[in-house]
């Protein structure tokens, strides 16, 4: 490197201390003195470990495949430059890395929205607003559906551009109908219900989902369809410190009118136990009883009926009477059991529920078994009494949860009819829960963490490994870009025989499976692979996996009782007596295979039926399995976009960036090899014949007549004309190879294209004679112009210029 004068930037290798990614100043020539970008002095030690800064590492650039410092430091340092200008977006070509701000940014106004509509990437500052633009963009041009993959940790703020998504294509929708403001507003009652305060995130989803946006061949919205993944029931029973139950609790104890809380006998949050685990009632910048007005009336937007809200209300209003209840130990016939504390909660329970004292009473303080002959019921501890409530709690919470998305969308899923079924598209979004590592983790964690691997190597073979297959198999010169594949870990997990998913399930079904023969047999299966991290010693309930954002330790204890998710048949038999409409309708399904049931059984402290088909019973992991395999297969019929959210602190503080957290974020994202592939790589690729439909305006005819010339001489014609010659485009033996530029670089060549030859039939038309004729005219060159715009129609493109002109829509027009 050259001699350093006072003013210059350099890099310092990290043996200085310097914070990685800090940019280092020379303040005085000759004496080099490093004053780092928080204002600490380092030393030099070795004049060798300074570089000379690429300028864009100064400035910062918008798409991080210019940057010219491709190392972590230069990546961390742009996203950390932006940030401290309160630019959160930046590119990798077209995924999108979005910085949580952590402050109201004014970047989302109906102005904003306006500017990023019709605008390809890249012709504005990166902004989520582009991608759905980008989205909806190519949904139409390509009549392909869309996907956006939305990742990132807890705080992250996916859920934050999920809503940014929703409100850009409902406004470019343009219609500003009810079905529209129908499907924005089931994110309140889908946040009351599944999002809580937790120490990671004030307004933290507890469960994923993903939401497909159908739109007409107009592009109008016609309606949507919600999926849910995995929501946390144990919430409803316990969090941990600093934690809150799901919000709708609390919205409801301080929104609901005293009448109606006197109705339910309700008092305030403290006064429950459920809510008050850690004492945490409230949250800070939370409104409960502004956000309580405005879930009611979106639930009055998606035609809850007063009745429906009234019979929410109470079930949740049993849950809370349910947890206030008492169980006092006593042993008759030389057997431990309990009684119920005679309370005004147990009785408000019973009568919220709908259902007899005694019978209550009953199914939670005894369990019923069949045994050859007959069925006998023995009674339980206080602890298996507890554990028994709590888990009627939770079936009834996650069963409420899913009716209430159902009825959502009963409401905004339109069924596509014959006719719109080749011509309806769709863009979905994807906010799922994002990678996790507590102190304590265990089965909730895992399928959590599995869910994130399976989307990782979506992610991976999109973008690495679909990607340089095909550079091979269209003879594109390629030198091979090394990613971290995670395949190896989902193997383990739930692809080999005998993978930990499978072993954890098949020790569910045994009925003398416990959380210690599974861990014994995880161990015996997998000792000798790098991704299982074997429990210490003999007595220890941990296991770790090798994930690929970094190891996670499981405690395997209650992992076979929250996989099994069983309920007592006691505890169904005594839905089954309730008049409690609402309570049955969410129980219908659990209704119908017991009355199908004529075999059980036992484990541990619960029933787990069989139906008389010797069906097995779906475990949580097997459904859970069931619908994720389903998610994956819906995102590879779709085009994919991406975006990486980023957290930049701990706090949730504005302008803070902590260096190791992003990092540690950007490294397990494969961010760096992200940019390496999307830097060397041509992710725009159309078929030689696609292309040429689309782009057949800046071909010219006369250097390549498309006539008598293939649709990949065309092609390549095409690419050298509108393209600079020293691009860096290819053309493979099918394909026509691009960089994300060159596609917003042809649409908008195309774009002005059109423009001028729908100006030149405007003059035309402007030269009839007949005033009546040329008014009609003028109405025609509207049209015309319109038509040109929209250019979808394949039909047109393949019809000469003077024919397309006069032609078909003259007929038109008269
Ligand atoms: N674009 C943004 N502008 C302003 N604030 C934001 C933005 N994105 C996120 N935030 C802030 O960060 C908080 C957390 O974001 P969000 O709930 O979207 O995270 P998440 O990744 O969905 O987390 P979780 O996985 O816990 O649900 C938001 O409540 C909001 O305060």
């Amino acid at each position: 490197m050259g001699v350093l004068k006072q003013g210059d930037y350099v890099w310092v290798d990290s043996s200085t201390g310097v914070p990685i990614g800090a940019e280092v100043r020379i303040t005085e020539a000759g004496k080099i003195q490093l004053i780092d970008d928080e204002g600490k002095e380092h030393k030099v030690k070795q004049y060798s470990s300074l570089k000379h800064i690429h300028a864009s590492s100064i400035n910062g650039v918008d798409d991080m495949i210019r940057l010219g410092d491709l190392n972590e430091g230069g990546l961390l340092r742009n996203l950390l430059i932006r940030h401290r200008e309160g630019i959160i977006y930046t590119y990798t070509g077209s995924i999108l890395v979005a910085v949580n701000p952590y402050q109201l940014l004014p970047i989302y106004t109906p102005e904003q929205v306006q500017q990023y509509t019709n605008r390809h990437l890249g012709e504005l500052p990166p902004h989520v607003f582009a991608i759905a633009n980008s989205c909806f963009f190519n949904m139409r041009r390509n009549h392909q559906d869309q996907c956006c993959i939305i990742s990132g940790e807890s705080g992250a703020g996916k859920t934050e551009s999920t809503k940014l998504m929703l409100q850009f294509l409902a406004a470019v929708s343009g219609q500003q109908s009810w079905i529209e403001q129908q499907i924005v507003e089931a994110n309140p009652i889908l946040e009351a219900f599944g999002n809580a305060k937790t120490i990671r995130n004030d307004n933290s989803s507890r469960f994923g989902k993903y939401i497909d946006i159908h739109f007409s061949k107009e592009g109008a919205i016609e309606g949507a369809r919600i999926e849910q993944y995995l929501l946390e029931k144990s919430r409803v029973c316990q969090q941990a410190q600093e934690e809150r139950n799901y919000h709708i609790f609390y919205y409801m104890l301080m929104g609901m009118q005293a009448e109606q809380k006197k109705m339910l006998s309700l008092s305030n949050a403290v006064k429950y136990n459920y809510l008050t685990v850690d004492k945490c009632t409230t949250c800070e910048g939370r409104d409960d009883i502004k956000e309580y007005a405005r879930f009611c009336s979106a639930m009055k937007i998606l035609t809850f009926t007063e009745n429906e809200s009234w019979e929410i209300h109470k079930l949740l209003a049993a849950i809370l009477h349910l947890g206030n209840m008492d169980f006092e130990a006593n042993i008759s016939n030389h057997l431990e059991g309990c009684d119920i504390i005679t309370s005004t909660h147990f009785n408000m329970a019973a009568q919220l529920l709908e259902v007899d004292i005694k019978t209550l009473d009953a199914s939670l303080t005894q369990r019923s078994f069949m045994t050859n002959r007959e069925s006998v019921s023995k009674p339980l501890s206080t602890d298996q009494a507890n554990d028994g409530r709590d888990a009627f709690v939770k079936a009834i919470y996650g069963r409420l949860f899913l009716w209430i998305v159902e009825k959502i969308n009963s409401v905004i899923y339109k069924p596509s009819s014959e006719e719109s079924n080749d011509t309806r598209h769709s863009i979905g979004l994807l906010d799922i829960f994002g990678f996790e590592n507590f102190r304590q983790n265990s089965f909730e964690q895992l399928c959590i963490n599995f869910a994130n691997e399976q989307l990782q190597q979506f992610f991976v073979k999109h973008v690495f490994k679909m990607e340089q297959e095909e550079y091979t198999n269209e003879n594109i010169v390629w030198k091979h870009i090394d990613y971290i594949d995670n395949q190896g870990t989902l193997d383990v997990l739930a692809s080999k025989p005998l993978n930990i998913l499978s072993l954890i399930d098949e020790e569910s079904h045994f009925p003398k499976g416990t959380d210690t023969t599974l861990l014994q047999k995880i161990h015996k299966c997998h000792d000798k692979s790098k991704v299982f991290i074997p429990p210490k010693n003999s007595h220890d309930k941990k296991f770790g996996i090798e994930h690929f954002a970094g190891p996670v330790y499981y405690d395997s204890k209650g992992f076979l009782e929250k996989n099994r998710d069983a309920l007592s048949s006691d505890l169904i038999m005594l839905v089954e007596t309730s008049t409690n409409k609402l309570l049955k309708q969410i129980f219908h399904s659990d209704l119908k295979s017991n009355a199908n049931t004529n075999m059980m059984i036992t484990f541990k402290n619960s029933l787990h039926q069989m139906t008389d088909t010797k069906k097995r019973v779906p475990t949580l992991c097997g459904q859970f399995r069931q619908s994720l395999d389903s998610l994956i297969k819906t995102l590879t019929a779709c085009q994919p976009y991406f975006i990486r959210c980023i957290k930049p602190n701990d706090f949730k503080k504005p302008m803070l960036f902590d260096r190791e957290l992003c990092l540690r974020q950007l490294r397990y994202s494969g961010m760096m090899e992200t940019i390496r592939i999307r830097k060397a790589g041509y992710p725009i690729r159309h078929t030689f014949q696609q292309f040429l439909d689309r782009y057949r305006v800046l071909l010219n005819s006369v250097i390549c007549d498309p006539k008598t010339e293939s649709a990949k001489a065309c092609s390549e014609s095409i690419c050298k004309n509108v393209l600079s010659a020293g691009d860096d485009w290819k053309i493979g033996k099918t394909k026509v190879f691009l960089k994300d530029f060159h596609d917003t670089m042809l649409e908008l060549k195309r774009d002005k294209a059109l423009n001028e030859k729908a100006l030149v039939i405007q003059k035309v038309l402007r030269g009839y004679k007949h005033r009546k004729q040329f008014l009609k005219q003028r109405s025609a060159a509207v049209v015309v112009q319109k038509y040109w715009r929209r250019h979808t129609d394949r039909k047109f493109y393949k019809v000469s210029w003077d024919m397309l002109v006069f032609r078909p829509l003259c007929a038109h027009v008269s």
